[in-house]
This record gives C-alpha cells, structure tokens and sequence, in this order.
C-alpha cells in the first residue's frame, strides 16, 4: 500500500485543491501508513536483535493476554511492550527533521537570530540521540521509558518525534495504538526465523533517508506459529 500511495504526486494539486476533501484524503492516507508502517518494521527488528527484551515482551504477553486474540484496550497493560516501541521511535524517528516550519517572527534561539520568515527544520533525531541528554543513547534500552515521565506527546523537548504545538502530527494517539497492537500481535502469534539462518545478533540495521527514515534493507523473517510458553522458555535458555 505505501507503494501506491508514494506514487502519488505530492505537488500535482494546485493551491485551491489543497482544501478539497480528496486533497485532504491524500494527505491523511500519506502522513499515516507509510510512518507507521515504518515504525512497526523497525520495533520488529529492535526486538528481534535483542533477545532479552523480547523475552520480556513475551512474558508480559503471555501473562497479560495468553493465548487469545489481543484487543485494543489489552494496550493499556502492557507498559514494557509501550517503553519498547518508545525506545524504536527514539532510534528511528520516521521524519527525523519532522516537516518544514516557517518562523512566524524574528526570534533568538541559542544565541542564534532567527529571522522572521526563515524556513526551520527541527533536528529531532540528533536530540533524541543527544549524549548531554540520554544515558548511552546508541544503545536499545526501553527501561530508560519505564516510570521516567518522557513521552512524545510534545511536552518534552528532547523526544518530539510527532512534533510540538499546534501543528504536531494529529495522528499521534491513533498511530500509537496501532504500532503497538501490531507489533504485540506479531509478537504474541509467531516465532521468527532468519530465512538464511544468520544469527540475529548480527541483525543489519542500516538505515537510508527519503521522505521517512527507513530500514535500507528489507526485514525478511520466516514466521512460524508458535506454542507459547515452549517457545519463551527456549528463547530464555
Ligand atoms: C508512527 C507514526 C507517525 C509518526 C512518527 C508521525 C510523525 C509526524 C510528524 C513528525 C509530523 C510533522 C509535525 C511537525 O512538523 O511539527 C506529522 C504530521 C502529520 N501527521 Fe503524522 N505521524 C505518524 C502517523 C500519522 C497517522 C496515523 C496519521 C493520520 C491518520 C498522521 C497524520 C498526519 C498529518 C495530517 C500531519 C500534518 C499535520 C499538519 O501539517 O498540521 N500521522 N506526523
């Protein structure tokens, strides 16, 4: 679907089409499949590179939800699954430099002059990567989320991978439950298997910069029904 959707032209509508409900159609369609989509490959890959954390994601699973099919309040007690998709957006923000802004009047930031109507890009990568500001920031840690009061509904400076204030993304709260519920659903059903039998650890993370930041190469996994508990306790040993 992404695939379709970026083969549309961005700037085939002109100003007046910018309103219409098609235009606006496009632009909702656009801003929310191809971010999400890219969040769930990356938390995917996150956690299969590491292996305690996903073991720990499985037993709040398993403990929480077993074996029935996950349904969308199930999100509410699952905070570890919550801190890992956290941690994912840190590493990879899907629009790094979320979009262009414009200063609306002339203003200092850092001793920098900013001048009214400039266009600013906002680095949000280099700040939730910022070694003055997280502990070992290169490294995947979801406990640093737990209990620690960050989140990214825009009030933290340091983690805005949505944004801040009035023009922040407004799918935020719908895109957050669907990753999560993806990603424990993905997590919860199948065990995966590297089709050339690498071992995970070596995981190939490399990441390229188009509109969204993505993986560069495909995650290809084999997926096999699992039987549960078996299953956890031999990811454990
Ligand atoms: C993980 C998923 C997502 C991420 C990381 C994300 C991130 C962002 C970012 C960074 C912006 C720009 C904010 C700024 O420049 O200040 C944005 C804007 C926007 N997003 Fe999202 N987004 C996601 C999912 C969604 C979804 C699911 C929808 C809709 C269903 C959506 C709709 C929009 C729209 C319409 C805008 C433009 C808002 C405006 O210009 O006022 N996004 N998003």
């Amino acid at each position: 679907m992404g695939n379709i959707l970026f083969s549309m032209d961005l700037f085939e509508f002109g100003p007046d089409e910018n309103h219409s409900p098609g235009a606006q159609l496009k632009e909702l369609l656009l801003a929310g499949t191809d971010t999400t989509n890219i969040i769930i490959i990356w938390a995917l890959s996150d956690l299969i590179k590491n292996k305690n954390e996903m073991y720990k994601v499985r037993v709040e699973l398993q403990t929480n939800i077993g074996d029935r099919i996950l349904e969308e309040s199930d999100i509410m007690v699952l905070p570890y699954l919550q801190a890992c998709v956290e941690e994912t957006i840190r590493m990879h923000p899907p629009i790094p430099f979320l979009l262009p802004h414009r200063a609306t009047e002339t203003c200092n930031v850092m001793n920098f002059t900013i001048p009214k109507g400039s266009q600013v890009m906002v680095n949000t990568w280099a700040m939730a990567n910022d070694p003055s500001i997280w502990d070992d920031p290169s490294s995947y840690r979801p406990e640093r989320f737990l209990d620690s009061g960050v989140d990214f509904k825009g009030n933290n400076f340091e983690f805005v991978p949505f944004g801040s204030g009035r023009r922040m993304c407004p799918g935020l709260p719908m895109a957050f439950v669907q990753v999560q519920y993806v990603v424990a659903c993905l997590v919860n059903t199948f065990n995966w298997f590297d089709p050339r039998d690498n071992d995970f650890d070596e995981l190939d993370m490399e990441e390229v910069y188009h509109l969204a930041m993505r993986k560069k190469n495909p995650l290809e996994l084999i997926p096999r029904a699992v039987n549960q508990w078996i299953e956890i306790m031999k990811i454990a040993e």
